[in-house]
């Protein structure tokens, strides 16, 4: 079977500062997988590479047994790939609404063939419904993460990258996104690589890669996660 996610021997730099070292990970369909590891390690550095915002010096990608490596970003978007980064990037100005239409630029035809909101995310999100006319910026942190994932949703992917979802936001909008990202996946069997350091949400991954300088240093089922590995990777 092939990997959903497949990196191979990773390398990125920024400039001269040599990030990522050898860095070799996998997703299957229908797993959630979490990176940990201390500020500063490198793992929006590790994101940013999958979706292609940054280029890796060495190193494969493959989503789906394709060779990933040379696409643009929009390009790993249509292939399935969708990225909801730290800090959330809502589009302030927009409407609830507007922000939503935005994930469907990614669908097959993009937003000119795309009009209609999938209503599935209401059902996850149910907070978006009664919103969909306020703007992006008057959102409070936890429902503007909740639109950020519905926004990368709407863009039916494959893989879902998500970047600590669940920083400053209070703890009942946690279990919210918690619960929200276990049913899309029971739902549709997407995978998702999750950067997160909320050690409840941890433990609902199937299996977690540590991160240390750049490096994975490792690995297991999640069911297995030591105290001696969360004291040590996690800043909990
Ligand atoms: N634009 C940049 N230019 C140069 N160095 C950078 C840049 N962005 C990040 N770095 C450096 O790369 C390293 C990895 O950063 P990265 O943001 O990937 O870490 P992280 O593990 O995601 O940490 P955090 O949890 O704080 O986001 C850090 O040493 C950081 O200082």
């Amino acid at each position: 079977m092939k990997n959903l996610l497949e990196i191979k021997s990773l390398n990125t730099y920024y400039g001269e500062s040599h990030i990522l070292r050898d860095v070799d990970l996998n997703v299957q369909t229908g797993e959630m997988v979490c990176l940990i590891g201390r500020n500063g390690v490198g793992k929006t550095t590790l994101l940013k590479s999958l979706i292609g915002l940054l280029r890796q010096k060495k190193g494969d990608i493959y989503l789906i047994g394709e060779n990933i490596n040379r696409k643009a970003p929009h390009q790993r978007a249509r292939k399935g790939m969708a990225y909801v980064p730290q800090g959330r990037e809502i589009i302030p100005y927009l409407s609830v609404e507007e922000n939503l239409m935005l994930g469907m630029e990614s669908l097959p035809g993009g937003l000119s063939k795309n009009k209609k909101i999938d209503p599935f995310i209401y059902d996850l999100f149910p907070i978006l419904k009664d919103f969909l006319q306020r703007k992006g910026g008057d959102l409070s942190g936890g429902q503007q993460q909740q639109l950020a994932i519905a926004r990368a949703l709407l863009g039916k992917p494959k893989l879902l990258l998500l970047d600590e979802p669940t920083e400053g936001i209070q703890p009942n909008i946690v279990l919210d996104i918690e619960n929200a990202i276990n049913q899309i996946i029971k739902d549709t069997g997407i995978g998702v690589l999750l950067v997160e350091q909320h050690l409840h949400f941890v433990r609902q991954a199937n299996r977690y890669y540590a991160m240390q300088r750049g490096g994975i240093v490792a690995s297991g089922n999640t069911s297995e996660l030591s105290q001696a590995v969360i004291d040590k990777f996690l800043s909990v």
